[in-house]
């Protein structure tokens, strides 16, 4: 499991250097922030290389500065230190810590590998696809070395995207400066980056986007009525399995009742969970006038069939809070924003990658895009996957990117749906959902079920208390 910061800042690269500009007009001179920079970074080097043998790469940019700057606090450590470059740095606080390297500079195609790799080349300068040449040397170098470290970012990924413009396989760790960067957190950096180390080099980021943090719960007051702690509504369909799932989740996940409004009654399950026999469009409507429900869930086994379109027309047609998962997306497309739009209640939409780019223009990093989707719609959106966005209408975005692959099996989506709603109805936020299911999913181990997943959301809320 990769090590990433929580609750940290996240910028792009043109937020990034805008906080740095407010630094040097704040009085701090870029010899003394990049100085900052290489000492964080050396300072990693030395603890993760353990004094063995290093090679730095420096690029042409300020990310090269940061590099000189580490070389000559290493050797000045006593350590064994070779550098390698690519062009040199021209102008500033770089090319003054390139001056002041007094050891010889080889170049990528000529240098020895080392058991320990340090990557200067680029950070968020990184415009286009590394040359191929460079690409190659840069993987060759990091897998012959024991540890690499890469400065602010891997070279080779795109800092607002997470794109990959060629970086390589295996790099240890990266250390973040200043701020996480989309490129830590998205995409290709999910698996590239190796774990994240956030050096504080002392530029205040003033993000509105952050990684994922672990929510503070509540027990329920010692007067609290299953009222107080939230009515969840799941809506069933035809694939009654999936819509149960969702509301054992949404019953683990804290709600203090749970309603589940299907055509027949499913056998089977919590004795918990209040089977309602509902059929049809006005009948689910009659039902959801109740002002108690805290949220719905539809989506899970609902089908795309005629009966199901209507059970969505009476779910976004009520003044309840929605959260619409599975075939409910599917069923709403492209129409998603104006029809949600206008809901007087608040709507949390749960989209895989699929169903997001059926609803919402998929343009721009994945976090830009979900932000843009929930503007449009008015909706909270937890665009899920590997990397998971979760982006308010207000601009606010919460990124989780450390989740188990293990997720990925059948109803581990129902399950979320059911535990966004009962945190929902609970007054909590969509991404304590997200947190609670991604760590249920840790503590499931490899090869669970969702059903397994289930049991495990009060050991994951237990450790929030
Ligand atoms: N701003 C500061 O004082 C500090 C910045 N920090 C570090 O600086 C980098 C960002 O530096 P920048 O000079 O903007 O860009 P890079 O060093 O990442 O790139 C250098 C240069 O390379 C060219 N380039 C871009 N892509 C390619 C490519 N694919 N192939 C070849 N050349 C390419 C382009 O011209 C770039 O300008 C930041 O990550 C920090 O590491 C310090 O940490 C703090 C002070
Ligand atoms: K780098």
């Amino acid at each position: 499991m990769r090590i990433l910061p929580s609750g940290a800042p996240i910028l792009r690269a043109d937020e990034m250097r805008a906080a740095e500009q407010r630094c040097f007009g704040a009085g701090v001179s870029q010899s003394e922030l990049m100085e900052r920079a290489s000492l964080a970074v050396a300072r990693e080097v030395a603890r993760l290389g353990a004094g063995q043998p290093a090679l730095v790469l420096a690029g042409p940019g300020n990310n090269g500065g940061d590099a000189y700057g580490v070389a000559r606090l290493l050797r000045g450590w006593g350590h064994d230190v070779a550098v390698a470059a690519i062009g040199r740095p021209t102008s500033g606080a770089a090319a003054a810590n390139a001056a002041a390297w007094q050891g010889k500079v080889e170049s990528l195609e000529q240098v020895s590998a080392r058991p320990v790799l340090v990557d200067g080349l680029f950070g968020t300068g990184m415009s286009c696809a590394l040359d191929a040449p460079v690409a190659a040397h840069l993987a060759r170098l990091v897998a012959a070395a024991s540890v690499s470290v890469a400065i602010d970012i891997p070279s080779g990924i795109e800092t607002d995207t997470g794109l990959d413009l060629g970086a390589p396989d295996g790099i240890t760790a990266t250390v973040a400066l200043g701020a996480l960067k989309p490129a830590h957190l998205l995409g290709a950096g999910v698996s590239k980056c190796g774990h994240v180390l956030l050096a504080d080099i002392g530029v205040e980021p003033g993000a509105i986007w952050s990684s994922i943090a672990r929510p503070r719960l509540q027990a329920p007051e010692p007067q609290a009525h299953k009222y107080d702690r939230g009515l969840v509504v799941v809506v069933a369909g035809s694939m009654a399995g999936a819509s149960r799932l969702a509301a054992r989740a949404a019953l683990h996940g804290g709600a203090g009742y749970v309603i589940l409004a299907a055509p027949e009654p499913a056998t089977g399950g919590p004795d918990a969970i209040v089977q309602r026999t509902i059929e049809g469009r006005d009948a689910l409507a009659e039902l959801l006038t109740d002002p108690r429900i805290g949220a719905v869930v539809i989506g899970p086994g609902l089908g795309r069939d005629e009966a199901a379109k209507d059970l969505l027309e009476a779910a976004i047609g009520c003044e309840r809070d929605l959260v619409i998962d599975g075939d409910a997306l599917s069923l709403l497309g492209e129409a998603a924003a104006e029809r949600l739009r206008t809901r007087k209640a608040a709507t949390l939409l749960t989209p895989h990658a699929g169903e997001f780019a059926r609803m919402f223009d998929a343009a721009g990093s994945k976090i830009e895009a979900t932000l843009a989707a929930a503007r449009n719609s008015g909706a909270t959106v937890i665009h899920k996957g590997a990397d998971t966005v979760i982006a308010w209408a207000g601009g606010k975005a919460v990124v989780a990117s450390a989740a188990s692959s293990w997720l990925s099996t059948a109803g581990t989506g129902d399950v979320l749906a059911g535990l966004v709603a009962a945190r929902h109805a609970a007054g909590g936020s969509a991404d304590e959902a997200v947190w609670l299911h991604s760590r249920a999913a840790r503590l499931a181990g490899p090869a669970f079920a969702a059903d397994d997943l289930i049991g495990r959301i009060p050991v994951a809320m237990g450790e929030c208390l």
